[in-house]
């Protein structure tokens, strides 16, 4: 009987096609943001653990900033604590950081870590806190009045963004051949503790990180226009009108400000993809046209 040589000549063909990327990006730093609707399923967890551990494999240093959105919200949900978002993030009482935190840097980051190592890596779960990495500054949102069209301060309550990045424990752990996989809780200067969006806690380390490729993994093919095609590409300008016109809402917010901010601090290739795509991040580093929408500064 004839063999069918098909199957591998079309994964030979994409090897050949990879060659030239793996020469360009050995020994770079990719930041990675997992999202919560991205991790759902879990066959895709497990290959894209197994997609991260190809990618140290292959010279690349993989860096992971989880989310957890989805989880967050089914433990509040089981705990019977209200929850609501004001544009992508989430308001955050005593008891509700209490609950990111157990989430984000317990189940979530385990789950991830144990992956990581079960496909063949080696990986550390961290989080803010650890080793001083980020300190936290709360979060300040206006709104103005319908009324009288006067501003007024919106509190988020523990809500955070990063107001200081100490790199030296990732790199430690880069040079060390592990990969850190980081939770989006971080303690603030007045000594609480913080829940950071996880799209802005990845977009502040890779731009601190100086990541060659920042990629926000998420649940749409990318950024879509209001006919649901996909944008391949955006920058500036056009988001801040995608935004002004509602087209870019809700959880889309911090995503796009977060890549516009590490594209600005010198981060070269920031992109919005699907998670549920099979080997999407290979996919995206590995093809000459890419997947998903690539965010100019
Ligand atoms: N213009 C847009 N294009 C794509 N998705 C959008 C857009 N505007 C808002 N969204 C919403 O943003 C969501 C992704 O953000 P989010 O739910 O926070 O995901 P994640 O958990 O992956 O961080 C999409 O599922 C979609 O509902
Ligand atoms: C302040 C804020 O909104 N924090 C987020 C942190 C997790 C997160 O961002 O998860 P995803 O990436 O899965 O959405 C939250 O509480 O849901």
């Amino acid at each position: 009987m004839e063999q069918d040589h098909s199957v591998l000549q079309r994964k030979a063909s994409t090897l050949v096609e990879a060659l030239p990327y793996l020469k360009k990006y050995a020994g770079e730093i990719f930041v990675v943001k997992y999202g919560g609707h991205a991790m759902g399923d879990e066959a895709l967890a497990h290959q894209f653990a197994e997609d991260i551990t190809l990618l140290q494999q292959v010279g690349i240093n993989p860096v992971i900033v989880h989310g957890g959105g989805p989880q967050i919200g089914a433990m509040l949900k089981r705990l019977n604590i209200d929850s609501e978002f004001i544009d992508g993030l989430r308001v955050t009482s005593k008891a509700t950081v209490e609950v990111a935190e157990m989430v984000l840097c317990g189940s979530i980051n385990k789950s991830i870590v144990a992956d990581i190592q079960a496909a063949g890596g080696r990986a550390i779960g961290l989080s803010g806190k650890d080793s001083g990495m980020v300190s936290a500054r709360k979060v300040e949102r206006t709104k103005a009045d319908p009324d009288s069209n006067i501003e007024q301060v919106i509190d988020l309550g523990f809500v955070g963004e990063p107001a200081t990045i100490d790199i030296k424990i990732i790199q430690q752990c880069i040079k060390s051949g592990v990969i850190p996989v980081i939770a989006p809780i971080a303690p603030g200067i007045d000594g609480g503790t913080y829940n950071i969006n996880a799209d802005t806690m990845a977009g502040a380390i890779a731009g601190a990180l100086q990541a060659r490729r920042f990629f926000l993994l998420t649940d749409v093919p990318g950024v879509m226009n209001k006919d649901k095609d996909l944008l391949t590409e955006l920058d500036a300008n056009e988001i801040a009108a995608l935004k002004a016109d509602g087209t870019i809402s809700g959880g889309m917010i911090p995503k796009v400000d977060t890549c516009l901010m590490a594209a600005e601090e010198g981060v070269k290739g920031a992109v919005i993809l699907d998670g549920r795509v099979t080997h999407a991040i290979l996919l995206e580093i590995f093809t000459e046209r890419g997947v998903g929408t690539l965010i100019r500064a």
